[in-house]
């Protein structure tokens, strides 16, 4: 047997990343694949395999500790199948739409958003690499400058005019800002065909993500299954409140499945039409967006994308304390900061790279119809950024619309420490007009004019003092009041209790979208060969801990081999047998693969002197020691307690065995 010095230090940048290589990966080792793949497969639709079940069950794990456990957030689980009602209401069911455009002759659907992007990002990227072959050859003639560039969005090596290249840089930093007609102009305008046909496409249409449905036998509810999981905590917001002793802030969590019918699913597991989410609600009075534990987070140093900087056509990243931002108020309130600060801790150590995180804040147009304020955690990734996390200030919007919808108050009531006089605009009904008048409709017109907030009823008093004004229902029926019917006037009350609708933030987190840009930053090959792939998923989310190898199938090994996985398993900790005929260099090839960070050989060595050969998958470094003190190492490795520096400190290096073939 030859010897191989072990390894400390390791270069993982020694191949640069490749996409098909890990793609490869992936599928050899069933991580996740297409659904359906025997009938053809779906666009959008995926399965996970055992180690990507495993990774996002450990994600998820590690999600709840962070989140729900650390904060006591009250954990829900809602259903899936959500009544229209709920989602009208919400405004999804006018508003959750993408534009979509379609190909002329084949009639293919594209979402226009993405084409433009696509085209102008090809388009730029064949400028640059003009310029590169121009810089060395000669310099750019007029006769370039009028080169059309190419249709389609492989980047064609053409040189842009210099305003060509301002406004689609320009374009692209608020590609998110534009409106259907907007996007419409530009297609127009810069010759944006669909890139797979070379044919032109029509206007941007409207088109609503949500899968419709119906409930029941006879169908006669319709339903949608739930783009996000939301709704399911603001429907229930007076019981969590009432669990919560009825004291604001507090949070709900879910996670749970969310589907959306994406116009045209691309990159894999990055846009779906089914994932997994992990959303939290957090309750907090609107006049108080302090956080109790704004102090563990202020100091944490991320980077910023703020949205005047995007307005102006820039990219460039801030970085700063949390405590900065906020105090800039470039993040609105402190406990929108916190929660950046724990999103990005919680992307951290699952295994994400610091240095491809930021944080990029929504512009105008672009934020969803309720929020106030919005940040995205962007990852980067061989696709760009991708928003993996979204972190809104929802506002007192969701449970405002449901409240009115369903007359039910969802309010906070907070005793006053002292009374205080207030003022405010009220309607009295002359009830002896009101029946006569509108008979069964009369508790309908009453409801509405009570539920009118304080500027409408100074509007309808101003409008009654000039004469007969209409009244018009959520319904759309319309009712005449005249000023015989009610009085309207400033009052003045003695108020003991305060009661307000909590404003709402969201961090709400897209499982597979963080699980695929983990796999591309923990992945690279071995310096030897670019076969040899290796994922350096950090313990906690790895979805197998450790790998016992036998150094041969010989059945003597067998004893010591039950009793180290009953032991791991004991303690919770992930294991596997590879007792395979492969050579011992190929199982842990495998595991790398896997991204199993340990490896524990049973070999002659154990059955004689009753110790154990421990490998690290990054450094291949190998050390040996006795069962009991291997298998608590290991234990303590995993739990995060030690690190391998501090294993090595106490157990010696093993020199005997050769790592790989
Ligand atoms: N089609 C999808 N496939 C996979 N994950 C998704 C998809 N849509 C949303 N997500 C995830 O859910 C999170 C929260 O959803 P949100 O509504 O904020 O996304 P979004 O702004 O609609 O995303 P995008 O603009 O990319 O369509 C996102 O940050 C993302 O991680």
């Amino acid at each position: 047997m030859a010897t191989s010095v072990p390894t400390t230090s390791v270069k993982k940048d020694a191949h640069p990343f490749n996409r098909e290589t890990l793609e490869g990966l992936l599928a050899k080792r069933f991580f996740y694949t297409r659904a359906f793949e025997i009938y053809g497969g779906v666009a959008g639709l995926y399965d996970y395999g055992p180690p990507g079940s495993a990774l996002q069950a450990n994600i998820i794990e590690f999600w709840r500790k962070h989140f729900i456990i650390e904060e006591e957030m009250l954990e829900l689980d809602t259903t899936i199948m959500t009544v229209s009602d709920v989602l009208k209401t919400s405004g999804h069911v006018d508003k959750f739409t993408d534009w979509m455009v379609k190909d002329v002759k084949t009639g293919d659907v594209l979402r226009a958003d993405h084409l433009v992007e696509g085209v102008l990002e090809a388009r730029l990227k064949g400028d640059k690499e003009a310029r590169g072959l121009k810089a060395q050859v000669a310099p750019v003639t007029d006769a370039d400058k009028k080169k059309k560039p190419k249709k389609n969005m492989k980047s064609v090596a053409v040189q842009l005019p210099d305003d060509v290249v301002a406004l689609y840089e320009s374009t692209l930093a608020q590609i998110d800002n534009y409106t259907g007609a907007q996007l419409g102009e530009l297609i127009r305008t810069q010759s944006i065909l669909n890139p797979d046909t070379g044919n032109e496409v029509g206007e941007p249409v409207e088109f609503n993500l949500m899968f419709e449905s119906s409930i029941g036998p006879t169908g006669q509810i319709k339903g949608y299954l739930r783009p996000e999981t939301a709704q399911g905590h603001f429907v229930n917001f007076s019981r969590l409140l009432e669990f919560n002793y009825g004291r604001v802030p507090f949070a709900s969590a879910q996670i749970g499945r969310s589907f959306r019918n994406e116009i045209s699913p691309r990159a894999g597991l990055l846009r779906v039409r089914e994932f997994t989410m992990a959303e939290i609600e957090h309750f907090v009075d609107p006049l108080d967006k302090r956080h109790a534990r704004f102090d563990e987070a202020k100091d944490i140093v991320v980077g910023f994308l703020p949205k005047g900087v995007q307005e102006s056509g820039r990219t460039e990243i801030i970085k700063m304390t949390i405590g900065e931002a906020v105090a800039q108020k470039i993040v609105d309130n402190e406990t929108l900061g916190y929660f950046l600060g724990r999103i990005y801790l919680f992307l951290t150590r699952i295994g994400i790279n610091p240095a491809r995180l930021r944080f990029r804040q929504h512009m105008k147009n672009e934020m969803a119809h309720y929020a106030a304020d919005c940040w995205d955690a962007e990852i980067h990734t061989s696709y760009g950024w991708i928003e993996c996390v979204g972190c809104a200030d929802r506002s007192a919007y969701d449970l405002s619309v449901h409240s009115k919808k369903t007359g039910q108050k969802l309010v906070v009531r907070q005793a006053l420490p002292d009374p205080i006089i207030v003022e405010r605009w009220t309607a009295e009904i002359e009830k002896k007009l009101f029946g006569p008048r509108f008979k069964k409709d009369a508790k309908a017109v009453e409801d509405a004019i009570m539920a009118l907030d304080e500027p409408r009823l100074v509007l309808l008093n101003g409008e009654l003092v000039k004469g007969p004004t209409k009244l018009k229902l959520d319904d759309g029926r319309e009712f005449e009041i005249t000023s015989d019917l009610l009085t309207i006037q400033k009052k003045t009350f003695k108020e003991t209790v305060r009661e307000f609708t909590p404003n709402v933030i969201e961090p709400s987190f897209g499982l597979g979208r963080i699980l695929y840009s983990l796999l591309e930053h923990v992945f690279w090959c071995r310096e030897s060969d670019e076969a040899r792939g290796v994922l350096s998923l950090p313990s906690v989310v790895a979805p197998i801990k450790a790998l016992i190898v036998p150094i041969s199938s010989n059945e003597v090994f067998t004893p010591f081999i039950r009793q180290i996985s009953a032991q791991l398993r004991k303690a919770g900790v992930a294991c596997r047998v590879d007792d395979s005929s492969a050579s011992i260099g190929k199982r842990y090839s495998r595991n790398d693969e896997l991204g199993t960070p340990f490896g524990i050989t049973v070999d002659f060595a154990t059955v004689q002197n009753g110790t154990l050969t421990l490998r690290e998958r990054d450094t291949t470094d190998q050390r040996i020691g006795k069962t009991e003190e291997v298998i608590s190492l290991v234990i303590d490795l995993v739990d995060g307690r030690i690190d391998w520096a501090q294993a090595c400190e106490k157990l010696p290096a093993y020199t005997g065995v050769q790592d790989v073939e």
